[in-house]
């Protein structure tokens, strides 16, 4: 199972974490009204870190996503807010980075309406509706995957936490198109601190 750790950005931290965990992905959150923002200087000094960043945009324009892109050398984009079709397939065809298309899922979730950006992501990443975007550190109801009706891989995202650990192990049994899980607030100190302990037991055991 894939395993991203969101919302670093403390250049230490996520240097210590990078070493110690080895994710397949980081997450840097430039939504400025997020806790776990980074801001430039710290993107930069990250940059380096030998792990593939994704960074996360909540209504961000094409020019600022694909200047991020560029100048903190991203190797995916995760889009977490109401990004139209046409911008996605724009997007597509301006880089070639990886695509995550959030989908929040409150009560449920309408298949229909995420069949035309198929073509153009990656993967879904599925994460629990909240009014600040995300890191809600809420999970939602996993039952509604049970009926994923697509072939392309997604991620499982929201509130996930060493307790849920034996949950998502049954759930990624279940639905073959389940690629990896999301990890974010459950596993910090404070605001984008990721206590390194807490991420080991679940990398360990999930
Ligand atoms: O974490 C945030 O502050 C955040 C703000 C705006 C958009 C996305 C954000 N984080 C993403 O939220 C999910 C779930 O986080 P949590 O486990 O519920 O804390 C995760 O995908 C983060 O990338």
């Amino acid at each position: 199972m894939k395993l991203k750790v969101c919302g670093m950005r403390d250049p230490d931290n996520a240097r210590e974490m990078v070493e110690g965990i080895h994710p397949d992905w980081m997450g840097l959150i430039f939504y400025p009204k997020s806790p776990r923002f980074v801001d430039d200087h710290s993107a930069a000094a990250i940059k380096a870190l030998p792990v593939d960043k994704v960074g996360v945009f909540v209504n961000a324009s094409l020019t600022e996503i694909l200047h991020k892109i560029v100048l903190f050398g991203l190797k995916a984009v995760q889009l977490h807010s109401g990004e139209s079709v046409a911008f996605v397939e724009e997007l597509r065809q301006k880089t070639n980075v990886l695509i995550f298309k959030v989908f929040s899922v409150n009560e449920e979730i309408d298949w229909k309406s995420m069949e035309p950006y198929l073509e153009n992501i990656d993967y879904f990443l599925f994460d629990t509706f909240t009014e600040a975007y995300g890191g809600s550190g809420k999970t939602f109801n996993w039952e509604i995957l049970l009926d994923y009706p697509f072939e392309k891989p997604f991620l499982l995202s929201g509130g996930l936490g060493l307790e849920n650990i034996a949950a998502i192990k049954a759930l990624d049994s279940k639905i073959p198109q389940m690629a990896g899980v999301d990890i974010n607030s459950k596993f910090e100190m404070e605001p984008g601190m990721k206590n390194l302990d807490l991420i080991s037991r679940f990398r360990r055991d999930i």
